[in-house]
């Protein structure tokens, strides 16, 4: 799909956070990087209406998300950097039929049953969600997300609070992935084989274009 910014202003408080940002993402794999403070989950929360522009418009294959934040919600994923902030049912199982709660029984249970399979959690069903890693939580956060068929994922930072092993198990779930994926990141290692990276700095877009060219980029600003 494609994911417009047109002329996106943002100002939150006495702050400017996004300052003109234009352009149309229509790459499987996107990465936006940038400094802490520079903007870059503000943008990202753009795009399914979690926040919303104080100027300018964001699109969704045409459809500006100011005027149907319901559909970009359903059209869009969303991972926050801290998984425990969109787990909201005391157990694994629970919270997985929690995201498909409007469907009828047998298809909410056979879904749940495939998303437990697919994310590796069958073994933590009936477990409270809270004895989980942070990494299980993390694929339990993305399970929930993927089981209402997301166009798009958004994943604000999702391995900041992952050791290795888990961070590499991530960037390989990502990596399978069907849906569009736009990641926030400062593992600027898992943006290697993406389309497209964005540099946001100071709420404008400093650099857009392969990764190894924006990363190169960044280097150079942050030196
Ligand atoms: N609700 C808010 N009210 C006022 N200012 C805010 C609010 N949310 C974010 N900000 C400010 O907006 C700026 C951009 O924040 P944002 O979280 O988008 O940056 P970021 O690039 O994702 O940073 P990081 O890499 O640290 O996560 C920051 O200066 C932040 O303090």
């Amino acid at each position: 799909m494609s994911i417009r910014f047109e002329d996106v202003h943002l100002d939150l408080g006495d702050r400017t956070v996004l300052r003109g940002i234009d352009a149309d993402l229509t790459e499987q794999r996107i990465g936006i990087i940038g400094a802490n403070g520079s903007g870059k989950s503000s943008l990202a929360r753009t795009i399914n209406a979690l926040v919303r522009p104080t100027r300018g418009r964001v699109l969704l294959s045409g459809t500006d998300v100011a005027q149907d934040p319901k559909g970009a919600r359903r059209a869009v994923g969303f991972l926050f950097p801290d998984a425990t902030s969109q787990i909201v049912m005391p157990t694994v199982r629970e919270d997985l039929e929690f995201s498909v709660r409007g469907l009828p029984r047998a298809e909410r249970e056979a879904r749940v049953a495939a998303a437990l399979a697919d994310s590796g959690l069958a073994d933590h069903a009936d477990h409270p969600c809270h004895l989980l890693s942070s990494g299980q939580q993390q694929q339990l956060a993305l399970a929930a997300v993927l089981l209402v068929d997301p166009q798009v994922v958004v994943a604000d930072e999702p391995t900041t609070l992952l050791d290795l092993r888990n961070q590499r198990a991530a960037r390989e779930r990502f990596a399978a992935l069907p849906q569009q994926l736009v990641l926030v990141t400062h593992h600027l290692e898992l943006l290697d084989d993406f389309d497209r990276v964005l540099l946001v700095d100071e709420g404008r877009i400093a650099a857009d274009g392969a990764p190894a060219e924006v990363i190169a980029h960044y280097e150079r600003m942050m030196t």
